[in-house]
């Protein structure tokens, strides 16, 4: 069996010797430009156009990320960039639900103790208890309830706090209120103290935390937008912000990464940045889930995590 990797930042060596090892008799090279030689799976992120190309006979490659949005965005300017009738994988979990439960629990709980608040009464020495927000007023809303969208929705539960989410086909988590499809955003706004973002990137949900919907949220409404920058409108979220109906918004992703030095979001008292931090890569997993999934594939067995590319997620 042959395998091909391509990552233009992952420690390269440290990838081949743990997949090597996962995967003892299998030869695994980095690719290099001009190698056209056989390979049976690819690993990529980010691969150059002449990787892929014309690579029929692969059985499979595998995003090493959990969005594909930027692979099969390319698409458009580079067809070939995919060999037609290869599944797609996309890494799941693998380490990255952990991640955002830690991320969005400890804003949410930031929020609601007020620490944004004590943290502006700090710069004027201003010593004032606030009274105390109660979890029945700060709903969660969670856009995406897909793999992340599960773990994230259950350790906020686990706060006590109401979590309720939206996908595309409705979801029976217990204790989770859920609404599916367009006809129901409305009423899953309604209410929402707290929206969470964790959609994938696709035409359906470019641009869709607009200012039609952060006005249906609830008063004093937050933002924490996990996913990618192209879900947010940046005017609408400023204006909703200037405008008293947003209190604050925590943004991991951008439309354009680095998030420019002259973008108004970094100078909003409101607003809080991290550099697409949320949750990253873990080799580790990423690797025995690889690995797993190469070994039912040769085996003919069931696997997860195939991107549905009409869906494009
Ligand atoms: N900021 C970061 O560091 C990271 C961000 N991400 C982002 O998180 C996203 C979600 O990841 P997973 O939970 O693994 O994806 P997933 O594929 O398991 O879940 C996606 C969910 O979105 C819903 N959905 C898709 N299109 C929809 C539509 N048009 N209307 C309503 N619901 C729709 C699906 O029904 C599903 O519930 C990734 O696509 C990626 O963009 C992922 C990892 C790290
Ligand atoms: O895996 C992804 O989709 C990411 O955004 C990693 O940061």
């Amino acid at each position: 069996m042959n395998i091909i990797f391509y990552h233009p930042t992952f420690d390269n060596a440290y990838w081949l010797s743990h997949l090597q090892h996962h995967l003892p008799e299998a030869n695994i090279r980095i690719w290099q430009p001009g190698d056209s030689d056989p390979a049976d799976y690819a690993l990529v992120w980010h691969p150059p156009v002449e990787m892929l190309a014309g690579r029929e006979s692969l059985k499979a490659i595998f995003a090493l990320g959990a969005g594909v949005d930027s692979i099969l965005s390319r698409l458009k300017t580079h067809p070939d960039l995919l060999p037609r009738n290869v599944p797609l994988y996309r890494l799941e979990d693998t380490g990255m639900a952990r991640q955002m439960q830690e991320y969005a629990v400890s804003q949410v709980l930031h929020w609601f103790r007020r620490f944004d608040d004590y943290q502006l009464q700090k710069q004027q020495a201003q010593w004032q208890p606030l009274d105390d927000y109660q979890p029945e007023q700060f709903t969660i809303g969670i856009m995406g309830a897909g793999v992340l969208g599960n773990n994230v929705a259950q350790s906020l539960q686990a706060w006590g706090f109401p979590v309720r989410c939206w996908s595309r086909s409705r979801k029976s988590w217990s204790g989770v209120e859920s609404f599916a499809g367009p006809d129901e955003l409305g009423a899953f706004l309604h209410g929402t103290r707290v929206l969470i973002n964790l959609l994938p990137s696709t035409p359906e949900t470019e641009n869709i935390i607009n200012r039609a919907l952060l006005e249906q949220l609830a008063d004093d409404a937050y933002l924490l937008n996990l996913a990618r920058g192209v879900h947010v409108v940046d005017e609408d979220l400023l204006a909703a912000l200037e405008s008293g109906k947003l209190k604050g918004a925590m943004l991991d992703v951008f439309r354009r990464e680095p998030l420019p030095p002259e973008s108004d979001l970094w100078r909003h008292p409101r607003v809080a940045i991290t550099p697409h931090i949320a949750a990253v890569t873990r080799p580790l997993e990423a690797i025995a889930f690889i690995a797993k999934t190469i070994g039912a594939l040769e085996r003919g067995e069931a696997t997860t995590g195939q991107v549905d590319l009409t869906r494009g997620y």
